[in-house]
C-alpha cells in the first residue's frame, strides 16, 4: 500500500429513499488492517451505507469523514485516492483482458488524460502476482469465472492504490470453495495493511475471517464488534428471523423396517 489509510467514518449517517427513512442515524468506520463485514437482511440499506460512505449519495443529516477531513468537501479523484469500489459482480459489456481491466483502477493515480506509462504496466503486473491471477491477464474478462471476475475487479481496485477497500456482497454467485479462497485473499490483505469494508449475506463465512462484524437493523448499526460477540444465535434471530441450524432436518421420516 501506498500511504497509511486514513479512517473512513459515517457519524449518525440519515437517508430516504422515496420518503422513506432507509438509514437512521448509522455509524461506521473502517480503518486500516481492519476486515468488517457488514450484515443485514435484504433491503436493510446496506448498499445504501456503503454509497454515502464512498461520497456518490450525501446523506440527509450526519457526516462522512476520510481521515481529517469530510468526504463532500473532497474532489471525487481525492476520494478515489484514498477509498476503492468492488462493486457487486457484473458482466462487462465489452470482453476487455483482465490486465486491462486492471489498467482502469491506474486512471485514479494518473488521471484521464496522461497514457499509461511503463510505471503503470509494472503495477498492474505487480498487483496480478500478488492476486495470483497474473495467468490471466490476456483473458477476456467476459471469459473467466465468477471467482476470477472477483479478484480481477479486487486488482482494479488494488492498482488504484486506495489504502481502503469498499466492496460489495463479494461472495455472491461464487461457489464454496472460491467464497473461502476470496476471503483467505481478503484477510492477507488486511494483514498487511489494507483497510476492507464488505457487505455480505453469510454470517457463517464472515464471522470466520472478519476482525469486526457490523450489522445494520431499522437503519442504525445495532451491533459492530468482534465476530464471536457479534455473530451470536440471538442476534442471527433478530437479522434474519430465523433460528440457526447446525444439523441437518430430517424432512421424510425413515422407512420403517
Ligand atoms: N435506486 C433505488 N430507488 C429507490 N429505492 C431504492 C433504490 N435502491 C434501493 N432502494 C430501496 O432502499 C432500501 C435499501 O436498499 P439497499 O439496496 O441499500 O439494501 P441492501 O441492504 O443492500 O439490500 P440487499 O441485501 O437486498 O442487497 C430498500 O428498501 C430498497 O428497496
Amino acid at each position: 500500500m501506498k500511504t497509511a489509510a486514513p479512517l473512513l467514518q459515517g457519524k449518525d449517517v440519515w437517508f430516504h429513499r422515496n420518503g422513506r427513512a432507509v438509514l437512521q442515524g448509522a455509524d461506521l468506520g473502517l480503518g486500516p488492517g481492519e476486515l468488517v463485514s457488514l450484515l443485514g437482511a435484504n433491503g436493510a440499506g446496506k448498499t445504501t451505507l456503503l454509497r454515502l460512505l464512498l461520497g456518490f449519495e450525501r446523506p440527509k443529516a450526519g457526516e462522512v469523514r476520510l481521515g481529517q477531513a469530510a468526504l463532500r468537501d473532497l474532489s471525487r479523484r481525492a476520494i478515489a485516492r484514498a477509498v476503492a469500489y468492488v462493486p457487486q459482480s457484473h458482466v462487462a459489456p465489452f470482453p476487455y483482458r483482465v490486465r486491462e481491466v486492471i489498467g482502469l483502477g491506474r486512471l485514479a493515480v494518473t488521471g484521464l488524460f496522461r497514457a499509461p506509462g511503463p510505471a503503470d504496466r509494472d503495477a498492474v503486473a505487480a498487483t496480478m502476482a500478488r492476486l495470483g491471477i497474473a495467468h490471466l491477464a490476456d483473458r477476456p474478462y467476459t471469459e473467466i469465472s465468477g471467482g476470477e471476475r472477483q479478484l480481477a475487479l479486487i486488482g482494479r481496485a488494488l492498482a488504484q492504490e486506495a489504502g481502503l477497500l469498499v466492496m460489495d456482497e463479494p461472495l455472491t454467485g461464487l461457489d464454496y470453495g472460491n467464497q473461502l479462497r476470496l476471503l483467505d485473499r481478503l484477510a492477507e490483505l488486511a494483514e498487511s495493511g489494507l483497510g476492507i469494508l464488505m457487505t455480505t449475506h453469510a454470517p457463517d463465512l464472515a464471522a470466520m475471517v472478519s476482525t469486526r462484524v457490523a450489522v445494520l437493523i431499522n437503519g442504525r448499526i445495532a451491533a459492530d464488534g468482534p465476530p464471536e460477540t457479534v455473530v451470536t444465535d440471538a442476534m442471527i434471530e433478530r437479522l434474519y428471523g430465523v433460528t440457526p441450524r447446525r444439523t441437518p432436518k430430517r424432512v421424510f421420516a425413515r422407512p420403517r423396517p
